[in-house]
């Protein structure tokens, strides 16, 4: 059975009336990784700062690790890893010394400290210039220091603000290989970003932020399938008549916003791969099939139709539950 690592129930903060987050329900299991999406200001980083204990929730309830935050930060603190976007060390001195030096203040006897800062380096593929001045790095070797920073408490959960910002892409896939390692140690994430594509790639579910609610929660397949109408388009190429096309495409049961979007060209959506299914359609109508493709929906597509349908006033930007 899976295990609920971090838990929020209506979790609300206000800034006098103006309220940063709103009745936040959010759960993250054991083992996941879980990605906060939202445009500047919708709420990301208080979220993070109550989960912290950082800041104090106007209402509601947060649960880390079975632990209160609000009531016992320093538990939390010594349990929960944190990376912010920018992480400070000190530039003269080694990858070393500066966990060293951060390790000094986690309560780790210190006969275990050489052990476990080298096994923190090795774990980020920092080893080999574990004795080079961190003035030397570049900003994603100073990242990935910054999430040996974290590992040396061994913590089942971490959460990253903005991780890969300012990283050039190769930086940023190494980043994301990264996340992908500690997963697979069992360890739990929350990642907050702008990036969707990197959020896509690493995340086994998102929730996405707009003016303090959360008004989409789920996996990427389950949000294209309630946002764009499915998870997989299916493009066609096709001569015949348009009307017999566009009429057998809609007898198949499965497929939702048919659209010709060119000369001989068809696009729908839907939740399954059917492909098989609109080829079938096409012969059926006495068409010929020269082209016939099928996409997953990305992160990207769906948070703007989400937030055109917002701008439309077609969606409300109600909380989900
Ligand atoms: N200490 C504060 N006092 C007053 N308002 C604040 C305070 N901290 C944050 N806010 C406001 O709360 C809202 C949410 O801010 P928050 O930083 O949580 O957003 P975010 O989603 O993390 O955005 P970004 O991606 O820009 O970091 C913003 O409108 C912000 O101006």
């Amino acid at each position: 059975m899976s295990e609920t690592v971090l838990e929020t129930r209506d979790l609300t903060k206000k800034y006098n009336s103006f309220v940063a987050v709103d009745h936040l329900n959010l759960q993250v299991q054991a083992g996941e990784v879980f990605g906060l999406l939202g445009p500047n200001g919708a709420g990301k980083t208080t979220t993070i700062l109550m989960l912290l204990g950082l800041t104090e929730p106007t209402s509601g309830s947060v649960r880390v690790l079975g632990l209160d935050p609000t009531r016992q930060p320093l538990s939390v603190k010594s349990r929960v890893g944190y990376l912010p976007d920018q992480v400070g060390f000190y530039d003269e001195l080694t990858a070393r010394e500066n966990l060293t030096y951060i390790a000094r203040l986690n309560p780790i006897p210190t006969p275990q400290l050489p052990a476990r800062v080298d096994e923190a380096l090795q774990r980020v593929g920092l080893r080999e210039v574990a004795d080079k001045r961190v003035g030397t790095f570049s900003r994603g070797m100073r990242q990935r220091l910054g999430v040996a920073d974290v590992l040396i408490k061994n913590p089942r959960l971490i959460i990253m603000d903005e991780p890969t910002s300012g990283l050039d892409p190769e930086a940023s896939l190494e980043f994301l290989e990264m996340i992908r390692a500690l997963k697979r140690e069992g360890i739990t994430i929350l990642l907050s970003s702008h990036l969707l594509y990197q959020v896509q790639a690493v995340c086994d579910r998102v929730g996405l932020f707009h003016k303090g609610r959360m008004v989409l929660q789920g996996t990427v397949n389950e949000l294209a399938e309630r946002v764009l109408g499915g998870a997989y388009r299916i493009q066609l190429q096709a001569e015949g008549d348009p009307q017999a096309i566009q009429s057998a495409l809609q007898r198949v049961d499965g497929f939702r916003n048919i659209r010709q979007t060119g000369e001989n060209l068809y696009t729908m959506e839907a939740a399954r791969d059917l492909r098989p299914e609109a080829a079938q359609a096409v012969v059926q109508a006495g068409g010929r099939l020269y082209k016939l493709d099928v996409q997953t929906q990305s992160l990207e597509e769906i948070y703007s139709a989400y937030f055109k349908e917002v701008e439309h006033g077609t969606v409300q930007s109600s909380r989900v539950r």
